[in-house]
C-alpha cells in the first residue's frame, strides 16, 4: 500500500506486508519512517492512498467509513503509550467499556482469565489513578483483548514505563501471543521492546527495509543507528 499525504509527502511508499496469525511483529525504524502511519492504516483507523487492507477475511479498503469503524471495533484492539483509560470509570469499567459500546455482553470467562493472568483481579474496583502506570497498560491491555480481536495494534505500549514494568508488559504481551493466539503489532523505537517480537521489521523512508526474525536487542539497536546516521 501507499499513503501519501494531502501535503503531497508519501509516507508510505509501496509497502506489502502480511502478519501471521498468532504472531508477534515489532515495527521499528527512525523517527518519521512511516512506522504510524503504517499502524494507522493497517488498523483501519486510516486509509491508504491506494493498495489493501486485509483484516482476517475482510478487504477493509473498501468498505464505507461507518462499516470500518464498525469492523475496527469488532477485530481491533490498540494499546497506547498513554494508556488511554478513562479516569472516572473504574477499571472493570473502563475493560468492558468497548463491548458495551458494541452493544455486547463482556464474557465472564474470558474476563476473568485476562483479569487473573494480568494480575488486576482485585484491582477491579478502583479508579486508574490508584494504580501504578504499568497496572494501567495491563488494564488497557485487558481491554484490547477482551472482544477477541483479530489483531492488537500497540503503539509504544512500554514507552511511559520504567525498565521492570516494561519487561512485564512486554512478557504479558508475549504470553497473549503464544499462551492464547493473539495476534499483535507493536510499534516502538525501543530496541529491547523489539526483542521480545517474533519478527522485528525496519521502515525508513515509508519503505520496510530489513525484516529480522527472532530479532536480538543489540542487533536490532546497531541496525537503527546505522539507518539513523546514514
Ligand atoms: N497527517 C499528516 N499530514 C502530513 N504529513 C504527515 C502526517 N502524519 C505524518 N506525516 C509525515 O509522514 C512521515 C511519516 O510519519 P509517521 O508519523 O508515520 O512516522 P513515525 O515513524 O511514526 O515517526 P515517530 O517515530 O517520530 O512517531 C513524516 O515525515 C511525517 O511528518
Amino acid at each position: 500500500m501507499t499513503k501519501t499525504y494531502p501535503n503531497g509527502l508519501r509516507a508510505l511508499d509501496e509497502v506489502s506486508l502480511t502478519v501471521e496469525r498468532g504472531s508477534f511483529v515489532a515495527v521499528m525504524g527512525p523517527s518519521g519512517s512511516g512506522k504510524s502511519t503504517l499502524m494507522h492504516c493497517a488498523s483501519g483507523l486510516d486509509v491508504p492512498t491506494s493498495g489493501r487492507v486485509v483484516i482476517g477475511d475482510t478487504d477493509i479498503s473498501a468498505l464505507s467509513e461507518t462499516r470500518r469503524t464498525e469492523l475496527r471495533r469488532e477485530q481491533v484492539g490498540f494499546v497506547f503509550q498513554s494508556y488511554n483509560l478513562l479516569p472516572s470509570l473504574s477499571i472493570a469499567d473502563n475493560i468492558t467499556l468497548p463491548l458495551r459500546l458494541a452493544g455486547t455482553a463482556p464474557d465472564k470467562d474470558w474476563l476473568r482469565t485476562l483479569v487473573d493472568r494480568v494480575g488486576l483481579a482485585d484491582r477491579l474496583a478502583h479508579r486508574p489513578a490508584e494504580l501504578s502506570g504499568g497496572q494501567q497498560q495491563r488494564a488497557a491491555i485487558v481491554r484490547a483483548l477482551i472482544a477477541r480481536p483479530a489483531v492488537v495494534f500497540a503503539d509504544e505500549p512500554t514507552g511511559a514505563l520504567d525498565l521492570r514494568s516494561a519487561r512485564d508488559v512486554l512478557d504479558l504481551l508475549r504470553e497473549m501471543v503464544h499462551g492464547l493466539g493473539q495476534t499483535v503489532v507493536m510499534v516502538t523505537h525501543d530496541a529491547a521492546a523489539a526483542a521480545h517480537a517474533d519478527l522485528a521489521l525496519v521502515m525508513t523512508d515509508g519503505r520496510i527495509v530489513d525484516t529480522v526474525t527472532a530479532p536480538n536487542a543489540d542487533d536490532l539497536a546497531r541496525r537503527i543507528t546505522k539507518l539513523e546516521t546514514e
